[in-house]
This record gives structure tokens, sequence and C-alpha cells, in this order.
């Protein structure tokens, strides 16, 4: 910073220029930039979790997911899901300094240069692809790799990234099989043209393979910023005039703020502490007991996701995968030693082979179908939301559909037990998940005590559009597993196995299995108020003065790609917008 700074605000001061209501992915990226260009203001973040930057649950690459169910999640549920065979679905969330980018799966990609555009077309002045693209690159340091070309990357961001050197032999063979298929590989596939077979990088230091994720942020911050952990926020207070003067904690402490509110909480949260504080739909707010001060329908709703399906493959004898660090012991000890001296060690891995693709590239057939279903479903009626997903369903540049190589087992049935005869396979999966969803969904509150979790409703496959698209890419994964070389690498398909074979059958796999690819989104969304918007294109609350939304949740419309990038950007820009305002 330029700035003189201050070095006398205090954690448990009462007074701040600046609360940050959630120390998320968001939440640090923002705060960081305004405590390095206002060093006259103090800043305050208050975070509900712990600080997990120690812990390798969270910061070795092999042990991803061990930290869903614990301490660090949120530990939130769906509601039980009609089209999907009623079953209330895990919806893992970071409680932790970091936010979800503690416990994220480090896919680290964009999406498509329309996707952007898109936010911009539905009435976001700005919000396009060159702009938010230029703040995803401020995010990043990407070591340069033989495998990836020049574009779609950058240097001197705080979080780093890599192509990870682990790639397990059988993923070898899933490029070839992709050009088979008329798959063309993408070696730039992070420039804002993501069609194509690709390596992509993840989140990871090169130094010593930890995890690098937001709080990477801190490291570039002033004294100016400090930091309130294990502190959860329970309402938002307001003047007269509908000002945000500062925050309520749960336990009744009032935190004043003189300058701004930003409620970075995330998708599932932000809502809630808007309608907790009386900004939400009327009717629903008095449902769950709160008064209403502004009515803003859009509160809560046009929650949607990106749905996800799977199909995984027993491995031929020969091959070494990280199913292997379950089931064998003296493996799995090795291969921490190696980690340890970071050597490269399979606990390093993480999952780098992707495709994207429109769905002309999957089969004409596919592409007639879910475009008459959807051009079905979307009436002049339908929100402008999904007018526009229908838009970018017929633009070829944009992909519908993504398929993940992950090496190791990902599936509902879950890893065979031991005494099983299947115990000690090794396998490989397919996820896959569609991009441009038509299904919406919603969260609200269920009272106005921030301790009730809230009502979670994606509405998964509620869209005949979204349940048709759903059987065409689980069929697709079938496909590419069958395509040579691919299909020699394997013996049998564990999941959902040889009983699925009619489109009816493929339904209903479909509805016993759908589940999250972890990208909720739209909740707060960044639209014209008139059109559901619950932020204008500067991320301030309708109706309300010194509150915006910085997180997830501003996202009018999913992108075609991994998330947390987008996320990033977008605090990015919400930091270079906030700082025009106050300097
Ligand atoms: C399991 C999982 C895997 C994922 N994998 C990938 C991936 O591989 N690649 C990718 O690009 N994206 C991935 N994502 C998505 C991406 O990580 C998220 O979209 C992104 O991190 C969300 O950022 P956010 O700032 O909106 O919210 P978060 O990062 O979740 O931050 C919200 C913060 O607010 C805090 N908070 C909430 N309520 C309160 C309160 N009342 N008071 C105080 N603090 C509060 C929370 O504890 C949290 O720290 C994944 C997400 C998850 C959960």
């Amino acid at each position: 910073s330029q700035n003189p700074v201050r070095d006398n605000c205090s954690a448990v001061g009462t007074t701040f220029d600046f609360i940050i209501i959630g120390g998320g992915t968001a939440g640090l990226t923002v705060a960081t930039r305004l405590s390095r260009k206002l060093g006259n203001d103090c800043i305050l973040v208050i975070e509900a979790g712990s600080d997990g930057r120690q812990d390798q649950g969270i910061i070795n690459p092999g042990r991803r997911g061990s930290t869903f169910g614990t301490k660090y999640d949120w530990n939130l549920t769906t509601t039980p899901q009609a089209d999907a065979n009623n079953r209330s679905i895990r919806m893992t969330r970071g409680k932790v300094l970091g936010g979800s980018s503690a416990l994220n799966l480090m896919v680290w990609d964009r999406g498509a240069k329309a996707d952007y555009d898109a936010w911009e077309e539905l009435g976001n002045p700005g919000w396009n692809w060159r702009n938010i693209y230029r703040s995803m690159l401020k995010v990043e340091n990407f070591t340069k790799s033989p495998e990836y070309g020049a574009d779609g990357v950058a240097q001197g961001g705080y979080i780093q990234t890599l192509i990870n050197r682990i790639v397990p032999t059988h993923q070898l063979s899933f490029p070839p099989a992709m050009q088979k298929l008329g798959i063309a590989n993408n070696r730039e596939s992070l420039d804002g043209n993501p069609v194509g077979v690709s390596r992509q990088p993840s989140n990871i230091r090169e130094l010593d393979y930890t995890r690098s994720y937001s709080t990477e942020y801190l490291e570039h911050a002033n004294s100016n910023l400090v930091l309130r952990l294990n502190t959860r926020v329970a309402k938002i207070k307001f003047n007269n005039q509908r000002k945000a003067t500062g925050v309520v904690l749960e336990d009744g402490t009032v935190i004043e703020s003189s300058k701004e509110v930003i409620l970075s909480a995330g998708t599932f949260q932000s809502p809630g502490l808007l309608e907790i504080s009386g900004i939400g739909d009327k009717a629903a707010l008095t449902k769950a007991g709160v008064a209403p001060l502004y009515q803003l329908p859009g509160v809560g709703e046009n929650l949607h996701d990106h749905p996800r399906t799977a199909a995984s493959y027993i491995l031929k004898p020969g091959f070494v995968g990280v199913d292997r660090l379950k089931f064998n012991t003296t493996y799995a000890a090795e291969q921490i030693a190696l980690y340890n001296a970071k050597q490269p060690s399979r606990y390093d891995y993480t999952g780098s082979g992707f495709v994207y693709a429109p769905w002309s590239s999957v089969s004409p057939d596919a592409q007639s179908s879910v475009a008459a279903l959807a051009r079905k479903e979307v009436s002049r009626a339908s929100s402008v939301t999904l007018r526009k997903t229908l838009q970018l369903l017929s633009d070829s540049s944009v992909p519908q559909i993504e398929v993940i190589f992950s090496d190791g087992l990902t599936s509902i049935k879950g890893y065979p037990l031991p005494g099983d005869p299947l115990y000690g396979i090794e396998t490989f999966t397919l996820i896959a998940g569609l991009m441009h969803p038509f299904s919406r969904g919603s969260v609200h509150i269920a009272s106005p005590n921030i301790s009730l979790p809230p009502i979670i409703d994606p509405k998964y496959l509620s869209s005949p559009t979204d349940r048709a698209a759903h059987v065409a890419l689980a069929k697709y994964i079938r496909k590419i597993a069958n395509t040579a070389p691919l299909k020699d690498v394997w013996t049998a398909e564990f999941e959902p196995g040889p009983a699925v074979q009619t489109d009816l059958e493929w339904e209903a796999y479909s509805r016993a299995s759908v589940s999250t690819f972890y990208h909720p989104v739209g909740t707060c969304a960044m639209l014209p108020e008139k059109d559901g918007g619950v932020v204008s294109s500067e991320l301030k609350v309708y109706g309300t003065k010194g509150l915006r939304v910085v997180d997830a949740s501003v996202m009018p419309i999913l992108v075609s790609g991994h998330i947390q990038t987008a996320v990033y950007g977008i605090a990015e820009r919400a930091a270079d917008i906030i700082l025009a305002a106050w300097t």
C-alpha cells in the first residue's frame, strides 16, 4: 500500500469502517483489496468458522474431501427432492477461514466468454467477459507447463495454480478416446473457449504441493484488516432510512460500520441474512416470523447448480490409482512419506482431465431433443435468466456438458467394505454435469433465529429438459468409457452397472443418483429489480444503503465451468467498484 496504514484497529472494537460478513472465498479477497488501498480505514472480517490453515485435511490435496461432514462443514442438506426419489442431498459448504475455497476440489477453470457476456446482456453494464476475465487473471500465479499453452492464465496473483504433476497411467487413454468421439484437444481452455478435451490447472502451491486458497490474500493484507473467527453474525442493522449501520452477533453484541457492510456469507447464507434483517419477499418473511422492511421478492430465489451424474469402472490388474490409499496401509504410508518429503506422491493428485462440449458434439439426437424440450419449457412468460439459458443452448461455443476423468471411486454406492469380494478394486470415475440447467429452486430462512439451518430446495431435475439432458449425459459417459483406447483399461462397470440400459432405466438412475457439483448460485442475483434482482450492477442491495453482496450468490446465471475463479473475479471487480466509491 502507498498510503499510511493504521495499526490501531482492534478485533474486539465496536466500530469499523467496513464490516465483511463471512471470511470465505469472496470475503477475504475483497477485504484484502480494501485493506491495501484504504490504509486509514479499519476493516473487520467476521467468520463463523475457525482457522484451518495448518490442518492436513485442508491443505493436503490427496485429503480433499476428508473435511466434508466435519467441523469445517456447515453440514447443510436439501429438502427431500421430489424429482430425485425424495432424497435429501448433502450440501457441503466451508465453515472455516477461507470458506468453501478451503474445502473445494481445486479445479481451476472459467467457462465460456458468452456465459459472462450474458450477465451484461441481462442488464448489468460492465459485467462482461472482457472485464471479468481481467479481474480473474489478477487472482492467479500460474506455474508454466508444457501441458498448457499461454492464453487464459496469468502470473503475479496470490493464488498459486499449476498443472498437477501426477497423472495416473489410465488417464492417458482418455484424450485419444475423446478425439475418436470428435472432441479435439484444447491446450488453452481457460481463455474463454473451453470446448475440447484438456488438462487444466489446480490451485496448488508448487513449492510444497499444498492447497492455495483465499487465505493467501490475508498474507498481503495490512494491519488495518482484523479478523473475528468463530463468530457468527445474526442480523444486519439498519437505521430508519434503511442504511446498514452494522451487524448484530449471535450473542447480541452490536458492531457498527461507518461506511459499508459487505455480505459474503455465500449462496445459502447471504439471502438468509437479508431475510432475517427484513429484506425479502414479504409473505415469506411474515411466514418465518420476521417483520418486513423492504419487499424484494428475488431474495433466495433463482437457486441453481450444475446437477451431477457419474459412472465408474473397475480397472484391469496392473493399474495403480488413488483407491489404493484406501485399502493398502503400507502403500498409503509410503505415499505420505513421499508427500512429506515434498516428492511426487499420490497425495498430490487432483482430477485434471476435462471435457467441455456442446450437445452437437454429443449427438445430433440429444441436441434436437434437448433443444425442443427447452423451447417448450421456456415460454414468453419465463424468467429472463431462463430465456438467456435457452439462448446459450444454441451457441456452439458454449459448453452444455462437462466430463471429468477422475481417478478412484466417486460413487453413490460407495467403496466396497472389507470382506466384500470387490474390496481392493482400483477404479476410475467419469463425473459429469449439465452446465446450463433449467431447474430453479430457492433457499429461505425457517425462522428469525440464525442458528436454524436454511430451507434449501434446489429442485434438482424438476425441469423436463434437465431430466432428458441428464439421461443423455449419463449415456454419453458410458459411450466414452466404451471407446478405445479407454475401453481397454477396464474390466467392468461398477456403477451404474449393466442392468441400466433403457431410457427409463437411465432416468431411474438419474433420479436415484443426481447430486451437486457444489456450484449453487443465483440467490442474491445481480439483475434489474424488476427482473427479480437482489443487487444492482454495483452489487448494492436494492432498497437499502451501505450494503452490498459479494459472493457466488450474485451470479445471475451459471457459467459453463467450475465457479471459484468467477467468485474470485467477482470479488476483485467488487473491490474496484467499492474503492472507486471511497477514494
Ligand atoms: C465441496 C466443494 C467442492 C467444490 N469444488 C470446486 C472446484 O473444484 N472448483 C471450483 O472452481 N469450485 C468448486 N467449488 C465451488 C467454490 O469453491 C465456491 O463456489 C466458492 O468457494 C464460494 O465462495 P463464496 O465466497 O460465495 O462462499 P464461501 O467461500 O463458502 O464463503 C462464505 C463464508 O461465510 C461464512 N459465514 C456464513 N454465514 C456466516 C455468518 N452468519 N456469520 C459469519 N460468517 C458466516 C462461512 O463460514 C464461509 O466462510 C466447490 C465447493 C464446494 C463446497
